[in-house]
């Protein structure tokens, strides 16, 4: 336990040291220049250099950090006016990285930029960061833990209003808090049994101890399995709810996508057969995100190419978390059992290429009720409710249909909450499924009084588990898959 704390401090202070040898600098507000302005943001204990050269200022004095100074900056060498902009500086440790921080907010030119990349390279022990270095050094000096980045991350590629919500949440802590108490819950437990185990058999230590630590582990194992059964909320709107639309040829799929989508993303066509590949679209639906496939017709064929496309609608909608599927209407018979006709209809396609979709959640569009008499399409309203007549064409109630759609939608992801967070991971999930089975192993062979030995060290790998989580237990090739996902000047 204090070698493996060693080791940490060890490579945080190497981390340090290094850092301290390379000061960073980037666009922060990224390389789609052009813009009223931009920022390049310096990181590292030279980064104060950069503001006294570009500024040719003598007193670092002369700027109290977190104020902003209006300055012309210069090439230090030529002394040619580069730009007149605004200049800030955080002092380490009360900046994003923890570091000393100097920020340009320069005019949004690539030449401007060009010009101070130019200068800032020419400083000793300075150098363009990496994808994901200032978050990263955030994370190295404690600034941020590996959720928090995360959630970082998440923000900045936040979509929709809902995704943005839950993005801010993790970014300030929410599952942070969560997984630490958790965490520190199990080190509580970890030194209570450690201490059991070292001194029952030659000192007074109270058999209640053990106990105690059954209770307690017991308690976390079961928050963790119950955060663990979400239906993968969270994950759901981090990555976008994936909604395919199935139906046989010519019911009104493509139609249909392109009302959502609303604009003609799918070629309509009287031709059954018209789509043949999985046509993927992303949109907005009242704050939630929706990856949106229209699919091939479904039809048994002898045609080669559309029973490709037939295969891959199949492949698509088993990876996702909603069907729509549509229905022509005009193909059912008023006279007869409704529901049993839609029942056979459903059946019959899935057949084709024996699936059920069983676990998936199905809304079924009858399409084309313009084609039926008003009479007769009150019949059609009072089928189940997640049956909803249509017209792609007259758009008779549309509206409804996407009302019931953001409703499913809604129950599919999370209403984003500070206090009870949902996993939005699948990191997290390998890990805190790693975490259970420790615990679970723990309890067993606690209870069964077998090896306590063995049984300590399962929970001491539950702890780690969840260290790893939040990065109190950490790995480079961890560090590098984590923040590879961002971009340079993040
Ligand atoms: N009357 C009527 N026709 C519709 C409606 N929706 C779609 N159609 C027509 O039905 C035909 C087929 O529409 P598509 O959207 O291409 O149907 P699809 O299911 O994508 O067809 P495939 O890609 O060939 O499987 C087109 O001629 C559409 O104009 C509707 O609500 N009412
Ligand atoms: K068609
Ligand atoms: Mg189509």
């Amino acid at each position: 336990m204090i070698l493996k704390q060693l080791r940490l401090y060890k490579n945080l202070f190497f981390y340090r040291y290094s850092s301290s040898l390379s000061t960073i600098f980037a666009l922060a507000t990224g390389y789609q220049i052009r813009s009223g302005v931009a920022i390049i943001r310096i990181s590292g204990s030279l980064a104060t250099q950069s503001l006294l050269k570009l500024t040719r200022e003598t007193k670092l004095e002369n700027f109290q950090p977190k104020r902003l100074y209006l300055k012309k900056i210069y090439h230090d060498k030529t002394n040619d006016l580069i730009d007149q902009c605004m200049t800030v500086w955080f002092k380490g440790p009360k900046s994003f990285t923890g570091e000393d921080v100097v920020e340009f907010h320069i005019h949004g030119s690539k030449a401007v930029a060009s010009a101070i990349y130019l200068v800032l390279s020419s400083f000793p022990n300075y150098r363009l960061a990496e994808p994901g270095e200032f978050s990263k050094r955030a994370y190295l000096n404690g600034r941020l833990d590996l959720t928090e980045a995360e959630g970082l991350i998440d923000l900045i590629n936040a979509q929709t209003e809902q995704q943005r919500k839950q993005s801010l949440y993790q970014m300030q802590g929410s599952l942070k808090e969560l997984y630490e108490r958790w965490r520190i819950d199990l080190v509580k437990s970890l030194a209570h049994a450690e201490a059991y185990i070292d001194f029952h058999e030659d000192q007074h230590i109270e058999n209640d101890i053990l106990t105690d630590v059954i209770n307690k582990v017991k308690v976390t194992y079961d928050s963790i399995s119950l955060h663990l059964q979400d239906h993968r909320r969270g994950e759901i709107l981090r990555d976008g709810c994936r909604i395919a639309i199935l139906g046989a040829p010519n019911a009104g799929k493509s139609s249909l996508l392109n009302i959502l989508t609303q604009k003609p993303t799918a070629i309509v066509s009287p031709i059954a057969g018209t789509t043949r590949d999985v046509i993927e679209s992303t949109i907005d639906l009242g704050g939630y995100p929706i990856v949106l496939c229209d699919t091939a017709g479904l039809r048994i064929t002898n045609d080669p190419i559309e029973n490709e496309g037939v295969s891959r609608a199949f492949d698509r909608a088993n990876a996702c978390d909603l069907l729509i599927i549509v229905i022509d209407i005009s193909t059912l018979s008023i006279n007869e059992n409704l529901t049993e006709q839609i029942d056979k209809h459903l059946s019959d396609l899935f057949t084709i290429k024996s699936s059920s979709f069983n676990s998936i959640t199905k809304l079924i569009v009858l399409n084309k009720i313009d084609l039926v008499n008003e009479n007769i399409q009150l019949k059609f309203n009072q089928l189940n409710v997640n049956v909803i007549p249509v017209s792609c064409i007259s758009s008779v109630n549309i509206q409804e249909f996407l009302s019931k759609l953001t409703k499913y939608i809604a129950e599919k992801c999370t209403e984003p909450s500070f206090t009870t967070p949902y996993l939005t991971n699948e990191r997290h999930r390998i890990y805190l499924t790693q975490t259970v089975e420790d615990l679970s192993m723990f309890l067993t062979l606690i209870n069964s009084n077998n090896d306590l030995v063995l049984a300590v060290e399962y929970l001491r790998l539950a702890t780690r588990s969840l260290g790893t989580i939040t990065g109190v237990v950490y790995t480079e090739e961890l560090l590098d898959v984590i923040f590879r996902d961002f971009c340079i000047g993040k």
